[in-house]
């Protein structure tokens, strides 16, 4: 217990925003309805995504992975003395946020700081959940609570170090099954998304003129950095490695950042490499991006080449990565009290913004349309 309790005024609240995951086989067709309505991607895509959920029972483990954060967050910010109730909404499955925020007003909360499960500046990370928080409130009408966001933690330390431990207790797996540990490859992994997409990613308008761009390229190949450095020194072994994608997705002519994880392991192996640590760094939880794209297919590609394999996990409810949030929540807060809280960063990017520029992340196929926590309007 802290001596001093943190100041979090002006919050009364805080929200865990999400994408939510079917429940169950039922929920697996109108979930990717939700998730897909308007959004040009190929029914042969949806069925074989349908295939996905359908091998796991029906259920991703998303909500599941979200109810066990909001219950260590609960034990972490109770043990700091900080009293803030947490809500939970999500983009795409129930608890929708529009029914969160509802609830939210019931219990008379005026003023929450929300955090998204997606520490990457993009479009789909950030500024869609920026529109579906305007479209929630906007559903509430009068009495909304006011909202405002953590800023992308990606470079924040606690999510940055379950990846560097995750990584050399992989490498060292690799070497009890008895593959060469020094001479195995990082292959750094996130979702793919369209390369206009990635364009369009933290760029925004300043006095009339559109600056920036690619922050999600950006912005993971400086994590990326970051934790080949630090494994490199806990190990005492520089190994080479490389950023690459899963989980593309429509249409084939349009394209989408590249090389898929795949044709990343057949490259590495016919290059004579033995073993390959994969660290999924775009992904916040285990769930079916990772368990499916990464411990499924490219798990089973890399048998099919004879390479060695070692998945680590994501923060999860790693300790480092829940005192983060905390931490984000009271930086945040002091922040809106027009403090100038310390704002704890590694690698070469400064923190990232708490409230998003104007026009940043645009969204390419309905421009203008109106988010929350930004300087747009
Ligand atoms: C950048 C990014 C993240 C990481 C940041 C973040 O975490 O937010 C992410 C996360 C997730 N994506 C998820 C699931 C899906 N994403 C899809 C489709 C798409 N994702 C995109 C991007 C991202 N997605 C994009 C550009 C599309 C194309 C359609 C569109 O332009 O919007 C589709 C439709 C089928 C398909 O097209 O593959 C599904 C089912 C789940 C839930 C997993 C579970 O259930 O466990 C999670 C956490
Ligand atoms: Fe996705």
């Amino acid at each position: 217990m802290d001596p001093v309790a943190p100041d979090t005024s002006p919050y009364d609240a805080f929200l865990l925003v999400s994408f939510g995951g079917p429940e169950q086989p039922d929920d697996v067709v109108p979930f990717l309805e939700n998730v897909t309505r308007g959004r040009g991607i190929p029914k042969e895509r949806l069925v074989e995504v349908g295939e996905h959920y359908f091998s796991f029972g029906g259920r991703s483990p998303i909500n599941d992975q979200n109810r066990d954060l909001i219950a260590v967050l609960r034990l972490e910010l109770a043990s700091h003395g900080i009293d803030l109730p947490i809500y939970w909404g999500n983009r795409n499955w129930d608890p929708y946020l529009t029914d969160t925020l509802a609830q939210m007003r019931e219990d008379g909360v005026e003023r929450a700081v929300s955090l998204f499960t997606s520490a990457y500046t993009s479009y789909s990370g950030c500024r869609q959940y920026r529109e579906n928080l305007y479209d929630a409130s906007t559903a509430i009408g009068e009495g909304a609570p006011r909202l405002d966001r953590v800023r992308h933690y990606f470079n924040h330390p606690g999510f940055v170090a379950p990846f560097v431990d995750g990584a050399v207790a992989a490498l060292e797996q690799l070497g009890r099954d008895g593959h060469d540990s020094d001479a195995a490859r990082l292959v750094f992994v996130t979702h793919s998304i369209p390369d206009a997409m990635n364009a369009a990613s933290g760029r925004h308008v300043v006095e009339g003129a559109e600056v920036g761009g690619e922050a999600y390229v950006r912005e993971h190949r400086d994590v990326a950095d970051v934790i080949a450095s630090q494994v490199a020194e806990r190990t005492g072994v520089e190994r080479p490695y490389e950023l690459v994608y899963c989980s593309r997705s429509g249409p084939p002519q349009v394209p989408w950042l590249e090389p898929d994880v795949n044709d990343h392991l057949e490259s590495v192996a016919a290059s004579g490499v033995g073993a390959v640590v994969l660290l999924p760094i775009g992904f916040v939880s285990d769930h079916m991006e990772v368990i499916y794209d990464l411990d499924t297919e490219a798990k089973a590609t890399a048998e099919r080449l004879g390479l060695g394999f070692a998945r680590v996990p994501t923060p999860g409810v790693d300790a480092r990565f829940v005192a983060a949030i905390r931490e984000l929540v009271v930086e945040r807060a002091a922040l809106a009290r027009d403090e100038a809280p310390d704002q704890p960063a590694v690698g070469a990017l400064p923190p990232g913004w708490n409230v998003c520029p104007v026009g940043c992340c645009a969204n390419l196929r309905e421009p203008g349309r109106p988010a929350l926590l930004g300087s747009d309007r």
